[in-house]
C-alpha cells in the first residue's frame, strides 16, 4: 500500500511519523506502561502481507491494495493477562525495487518475523527459504520468534501448496505454521491467532526491552518512501 497510512487516516492503529513524535514526547500512562514489540511481515509481492496486517489492525479486508512501497507501519495494543502489549507491525514491500533502500531498517531491532506465502502460488512458497536467508544475513538470530503463514486459503480450487508440504518445511525450521485468509471474514480469528501467538511468546521474553525506531529513523524512511512513490 502506498498511500493508505498517511498520518491520521482511516483508523487509529496506523502508525505514522506524527504518531511516533507524539509517543516520544508526551505519551500517556497506559502507553508508557505498554511493552512495544516490532514485528516484520515479509514475503513475495502479492501474497497478502498488507491485507493480513490490515485485517489484524483494522478488522476488515482491505479492498484494492496497492503495492507496498518501502514499508507501512500499523500497530495494535493488546491486553494479555492484565499487561499491555503493543505490536508495532512493519508491513514490508515484496517487490525488490521498493525494498532496496530500506532493508537495513526492516531488520534493525526486530522482535519477531512473520513469513507469508500465498497457498495458490508455489513460487511464493519456494521463496520462503530465501526470505529466511535474508533474515539471517541481517543477524536476525534463532532466538527471534518466527511464524510461517500461508494466506489466501479461501481460493480452495487454486491451491498449489498442500498443507502437508508446508508443515514439513515449517517443522524443518521449527516454526509454527498457520494457514488462513485475510479475505474470508470467518478466518478473522485465525489471523488474530497469528499475532496473538507471537505476542504471548514475546511477552514471556522478559529480557526484551522496549525499542522503538527513533524519530529520525522513521522520518528518514518516510522521506525515502515518499521519494520512491513520486518516481513511480
Ligand atoms: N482471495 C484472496 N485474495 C487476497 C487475500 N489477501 C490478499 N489478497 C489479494 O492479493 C493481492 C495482494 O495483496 P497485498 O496485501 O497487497 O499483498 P502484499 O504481499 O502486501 O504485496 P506487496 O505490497 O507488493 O508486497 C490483492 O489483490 C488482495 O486483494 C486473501 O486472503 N484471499
Amino acid at each position: 500500500m502506498a498511500i493508505h497510512n498517511k498520518p491520521g487516516e482511516e483508523f487509529d492503529t496506523v502508525f505514522s511519523l506524527n504518531d511516533s513524535l507524539e509517543l516520544s514526547s508526551h505519551h500517556d500512562y497506559a502507553t508508557a506502561q505498554a511493552r512495544i514489540f516490532k514485528i516484520i511481515v515479509i514475503g513475495d509481492s502479492n501474497v497478502g502481507k498488507t491485507c493480513l496486517t490490515y485485517r489484524f489492525c483494522g478488522g476488515t479486508f482491505l479492498k484494492n491494495p496497492e503495492a507496498t512501497i518501502g514499508v507501512d507501519f500499523r500497530e495494535r495494543t493488546l491486553e494479555l493477562d492484565g499487561e499491555s502489549i503493543k505490536l508495532q507491525i512493519w508491513d514490508t514491500a515484496g517487490q525488490e525495487r521498493f525494498r532496496k533502500s530500506m532493508v537495513e531498517h526492516y531488520y534493525r531491532s526486530v522482535h519477531a518475523v512473520i513469513f507469508v506465502y500465498d497457498v495458490t502460488s508455489l513460487s511464493s512458497f519456494e521463496s520462503i527459504p530465501e526470505w529466511i536467508e535474508e533474515c539471517s544475513r541481517h543477524s536476525v538470530g534463532p532466538l527471534v520468534p518466527r511464524i510461517l503463514v500461508g494466506n489466501k486459503c479461501d481460493l480452495r480450487d487454486r491451491r498449489e501448496v498442500p498443507t502437508s508440504t508446508a508443515q514439513c518445511v515449517a517443522d524443518s525450521y521449527n516454526f509454527p505454521l498457520f494457514e488462513t485468509s485475510a479475505k474470508d471474514p470467518t478466518e478473522k480469528e485465525h489471523v488474530d491467532a497469528i499475532f496473538l501467538t507471537l505476542a504471548y511468546r514475546l511477552k514471556s521474553h522478559k529480557t526484551l526491552r522496549l525499542k522503538q525506531p527513533s524519530v529520525s529513523d522513521v522520518g528518514q524512511m518516510w522521506n525515502q518512501r515518499e521519494n520512491e512513490t513520486c518516481q513511480c
